[in-house]
């Protein structure tokens, strides 16, 4: 690295010479301050709240297994429950009436139903993992010119269900393919002509589609778009929700607070002044993976290690020199106390933070837990701390290529690219914060490298490479990314890496859904979180980078789900 002065390593004890030239990023400071330390949750009122689900809830069962209802209305039904957040409050029942729902479906009962009906139910039958055939859309295909009927261009609302239904597409189906360029297309040209709430509907599904977007958060919107429909519905399901949103957004204040806490704890904005300390940001992605309420303590350890996470990736990649960074690494993968005394004054608070933090998890997983649950999650405790060290090893790699000018070859980046994803070590996050449901057989379904994590580590990968490139190139030293490995490897232009990545993205999303179909390979509480951390890898890099410049959409989200009351 040029350097205006440098550090000179003697025997492995660095000396601070002078001061190095840093690649530093200037990163925008968070706009939220200690404004939610101050937040207070009075526990009776939280009680309260809980208390007020638990009436609708049971009506809402009696409703959900009834036998007044027939087969479309009950799918009709799952869907609301499902849109509006509140399916894990009914998991049973609402497996069990969909086995029995699916096994009994004739595809010819789909012969006289319109778009709307058919993509609704499609969509109900893929979020839950049965894989209704996308044969059930031919009909609306002409086979002779290749294009979908006339007619179904004047069903916005067909258009707009058939739309979200292709996002739940996995491999070799192209039809699924051909529609979602078709129906995107009919809706952007139709969009500016609606009104109402159709308008609004189209408008946002069109920037968010609803299977990639942000649970809760898509929740809420629905909420508010699909309120008339709702209402004509069955009131019942609009009282469950309102006091469903009002618990949860108690519940995450309180959150909130103690995160907000612990982050001014440790200093952050001391010890670490150049990486970008974004505890409510990174609030939001523990959130955006469960926000179920018995995972409190998964939403606070997940947020926790990806602030830890971002500190250490912006060491690596916006202050250390390439000397302190050989030096971290080796103390990381050391993992002992001691080998603190061989890092620059700068960085020792930050690396007794690492270990004593991993020390309290240990502590606090084998108080909470019980029976089994501590074995696993003592356990999931030590292969985080190996893939946290794994995670060292994979940035001074990056750091390498970068000190030396030197691209990999596309494969090799790949390879990095998993590791630096950071999302091993968030999935071993969860593993530990959802240590109830955690079993032996889960961690090593973690361990076995399935095909669902490989695809959301490299949807993470690669998303943020390719809104992240152009703004990382301008520091001292250019950041090494897949579209520069993939320009190299395959000898094309930036704009065509550019292209072929994002065509990536799409097959990978395929995966995720393939990992989702019945038989699944792991519980649905285990490949929830995985899902919804490919869900917000898209929400945040879908257009820019908007974690570093959070304006646009984190601001909002913290904004509508933990400040704006409910309406
Ligand atoms: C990488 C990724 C998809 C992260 C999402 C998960 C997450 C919230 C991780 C913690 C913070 C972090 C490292 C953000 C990316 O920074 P960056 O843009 O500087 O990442 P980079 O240095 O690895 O390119
Ligand atoms: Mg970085």
């Amino acid at each position: 690295m040029a350097t205006r002065e440098s550090y000179s390593t003697l025997n492995g004890n660095i000396k601070a010479t002078t001061d190095p030239m840093r690649p530093l990023a200037n990163f925008p400071p968070s706009i939220w301050g200690d404004r939610f330390l101050s937040l207070s949750v009075d526990t009776y009122e939280l009680k309260a709240c809980a208390k007020a689900i638990e009436a609708p809830k049971e009506e809402l069962r009696r409703l959900i297994i009834s036998q007044n209802l027939d087969s479309n209305e009950k799918l009709c039904l799952f869907n609301y429950v499902y849109r509006l957040g509140l399916t894990y409050l009914f998991v049973e029942e609402v497996q069990g009436q969909l086995d029995k729902l699916f096994k009994e479906l004739n595809m010819k009962d789909y012969d006289n139903a319109d778009l709307y009906t058919i993509s609704t139910n499609f969509q109900v039958f893929r979020q839950h993992g049965y894989k209704l055939s996308c044969d059930v859309f031919n009909k609306f295909k002409d086979y002779r010119s290749c294009k979908f009927h006339e007619y179904t261009v004047t069903d916005v609302r067909g258009l707009l269900s058939f739309y979200e239904s292709t996002q739940l597409r996995i491999r070799g189906e192209s039809i699924l393919d051909e529609a979602m360029e078709f129906t995107k297309a009919q809706l952007t040209g139709v969009v500016d002509t609606l009104q109402g709430n159709l308008a609004k509907q189209v408008k946002h599904a069109l920037v968010s589609p609803f299977h990639r977007g942000m649970k809760m958060v898509e929740a809420r919107l629905y909420f508010s778009l699909y309120e008339e429909e709702l209402s004509t519905y069955d009131s019942l399901i609009t009282k469950l929700a309102k006091a469903h949103f009002n618990y949860l957004r108690l519940l995450q204040r309180q959150e909130l607070q103690i995160l907000t806490k612990w982050g001014k704890d440790m200093e952050f904005q001391v010890i670490t002044p150049y990486a970008r300390n974004r505890i409510p940001d990174l609030y939001l992605w523990g959130l955006g993976l469960y926000y179920e309420p018995p995972y409190s303590q998964a939403r606070i350890i997940t947020s926790k290690i990806a602030q830890l996470v971002c500190v250490l990736d912006d060491t690596y990649d916006a202050y250390a020199t390439i000397e302190e960074l050989r030096l971290l690494t080796d103390a990381i993968n050391r993992w002992e106390i001691s080998a603190m005394e061989q890092l620059p004054e700068y960085l020792k608070p930050l690396y007794k933070i690492l270990l004593n933090e991993h020390t309290e998890l240990e502590k606090q997983l084998s108080k909470n837990g019980r029976g089994n649950s501590v074995t696993a999650s003592k356990q999931a405790v030590v292969y985080h701390s190996s893939h946290f060290q794994e995670l060292a090893r994979g940035y001074l790699k990056e750091a390498e290529w970068r000190h030396r000018g030197q691209v990999p070859s596309f494969q090799e980046y790949m390879k990095n690219g998993l590791i630096t994803s950071t999302y091993n070590v968030l999935f071993k996050s969860s593993v530990m914060g959802m240590s109830e449901i955690v079993t032996q057989e889960a961690l090593d379904w973690y361990e076995s490298h399935p095909k669902i994590l490989e695809a959301t580590g490299l949807l993470g990968r690669l998303y943020n490479d390719i809104t992240t490139f152009q703004f990382e190139a301008k520091r001292a030293q250019k950041q090494v990314t897949s579209v520069d490995a993939y320009m190299n490897t395959f000898g094309v232009p930036e704009i065509v890496a550019v292209d072929e990545l994002k065509n990536m993205l799409q097959d990978f999303w395929k995966d995720i859904n393939e990992g989702c179909l019945k038989p699944t390979e792991v519980s649905i509480e285990i490949l929830a979180p995985v899902v919804n951390l490919a869900r917000m890898t898209d929400v945040v890099y879908r257009y820019t980078d908007r974690f570093t410049f959070p304006e646009k959409t984190i601001e909002e989200y913290i904004t509508l789900l933990i400040i704006d009351p409910i309406p």
